[in-house]
């Protein structure tokens, strides 16, 4: 359901991850990764930022396109290893299905019941404003309001 918002769910995840470095796990036992052997014991970090930033695995990396997500069968498809925003294996996030479900029922609300637009574009700001921290530097600032088929009676009183 809603194959689009789960597109713009992931490549959000992709970009503005909330864990760049999957927590440390260590070797249970001595292997080999990318062909360098990794004794028993060792600290193991995934760097997931540089993953989702590589020009190997990623068209424009640094661009939001969700419709990159588009097109797998189902449209949450995590491409194998190059997309683990929960991690992988037995220590796995196992709050994935309830994040995810969370994640997509309060954004598809809040896109259902209300109506957003960047605070300054020409409409009378005549709904609430909201600074949005998008990065350090630069706020996105948003004016929203309840839309008219949902809350009449909450309109006529803005
Ligand atoms: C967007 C939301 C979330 C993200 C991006 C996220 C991401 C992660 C990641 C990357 C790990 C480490 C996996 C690994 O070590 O390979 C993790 C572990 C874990 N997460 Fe989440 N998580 C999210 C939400 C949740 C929620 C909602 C819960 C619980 C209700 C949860 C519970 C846990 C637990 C208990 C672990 C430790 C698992 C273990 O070490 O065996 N997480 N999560």
């Amino acid at each position: 359901m809603l194959p689009y918002l789960h597109c713009i769910i992931n490549e959000t995840l992709r970009l503005g991850s909330t864990g760049p470095i999957i927590p440390p796990h260590e070797s249970s036992k001595e292997c080999t990764v990318g062909g360098y052997n990794i004794p028993q014991g060792t600290m193991l970090l995934v760097n997931a930022f540089a993953l989702y930033n590589d020009t190997k695995l990623w068209e424009d990396p640094d661009m939001f396109k969700p419709e990159r997500f588009q097109g797998s069968g189902w449209e949450g498809e995590r491409g194998g290893y190059k997309f683990i925003p929960f991690g992988l294996g037995r220590r796995q996030c196992p709050g994935e299905g309830l994040a995810m479900r969370l994640m997509a029922l309060t954004l598809g609300t809040l896109i259902q019941c209300f109506e957003w637009r960047k605070a300054g574009e020409d409409r009378q700001a005549d709904g609430v404003a909201a600074n949005v921290q998008k990065t350090e530097d630069v706020a996105l600032k948003v004016i929203f309001r309840p839309r008219e088929t949902l809350a009449p009676s909450i309109l006529s009183q803005l």
